[in-house]
């Protein structure tokens, strides 16, 4: 696996990079950033896996969260993979929306033609990112989940249908029942086609009711956000858990918005929840 390069930039006393590498899950170049907090040039650091929203990058937590600083007071590594597949080959919305097809790969393996071929954006999150990391860089095996909005869905999904594989599970503002609203049921027609049998595999409260793992969760969610109550819906989260005792803290926000506003001021709270499982003392 050749992997290129592209930037190198010192925050914190640790170092940012984002490389290109040629990705077998999704048939296309990727690209993805690292952040290694100082501690990565004196032994393995874990990693914490951030997963961005719609119409984002692997650029907008590292520029507008300020992650790096609490990663490099505790020790964490950050990988920020894109949000989706890219390229001239790569299928988009016909019209170009925002919520779906390239920007908007909803962090699921997509079935249906056009987007079967390159939108494998669960096996890339799960399977050949972690291999990749693990493979290139001074991280150990200990591996946690965060995201934001479309990235906390994925996050909560990706956590949830892999208890063994996460230590914990944190997320912002995310879309907790994608089957219920608006952006979960375009990208699931699109991606998944209308077996909405097929949806449950990608619906954190359908999967909450169901999991066997008791992974922790964090979940913040800001009052004044503008999609909370069409697209977010976290009572449905809240009722899955409460179904079956499962460990989420949910906590209401008053006044915040959608925004990398309302995720840096609570970034550090998620990193330090995510520390206690990731850093054994
Ligand atoms: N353009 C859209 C809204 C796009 C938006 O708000 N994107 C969020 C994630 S939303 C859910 O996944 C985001 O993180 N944007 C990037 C940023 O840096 O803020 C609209 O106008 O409604």
């Amino acid at each position: 696996m050749t992997l290129e390069n592209i930037s190198n930039t010192k925050v914190f006393g640790g170092w940012l990079k984002q490389f290109n590498h040629q990705s077998t899950s999704t048939q296309c170049k990727m690209r993805f950033a690292v952040y290694l907090p100082p501690q990565a040039e004196v032994h393995k650091v874990p990693v914490l896996y951030w997963l961005s929203g719609l119409t984002c990058t692997d650029e907008n937590v590292m520029q507008k969260s300020g992650i790096q600083r609490v990663a490099a007071e505790l020790g964490i590594a950050i990988v920020a993979p894109d949000t989706s597949p890219r390229g001239d080959n790569v299928a988009d919305d016909e019209h170009g929306a925002y919520d779906f097809g390239i920007g908007a790969g909803f962090y699921l393996n997509a079935t249906q033609a056009p987007f079967d071929n390159h939108y494998k954006m669960y096996d890339y999150v799960v399977d050949e990112l972690p291999a990749l990391i693990e493979a290139n860089f001074p991280v150990t095996s200990q591996k946690s989940i965060s995201g934001h909005s479309m990235g906390g869905h994925g996050a909560i999904t990706i956590g949830l249908k892999n208890p063994q594989a996460y230590q914990s599970i944190s997320a912002f503002s995310p879309i907790c029942n994608p089957m219920n609203c608006p952006w979960g049921q375009k990208a699931f027609v699109g991606y998944l086609g209308d077996n909405q049998q097929d949806w449950l595999e990608y619906d954190s409260s359908e999967l909450m009711k169901v999991t066997q793992g008791n992974t922790p969760m964090l979940v913040d969610q800001g009052s004044e956000d503008n999609f909370l109550a069409e697209q977010l819906k976290p009572q449905s989260l809240i009722d899955a858990a409460q179904s079956r005792q499962y460990p989420l803290t949910l906590r209401m926000q008053q006044g915040y918005d959608h925004s990398y506003f309302f995720i840096s001021s609570f970034i550090e709270e998620h990193l330090k929840f995510h520390a206690k499982y990731l850093i054994k003392s």
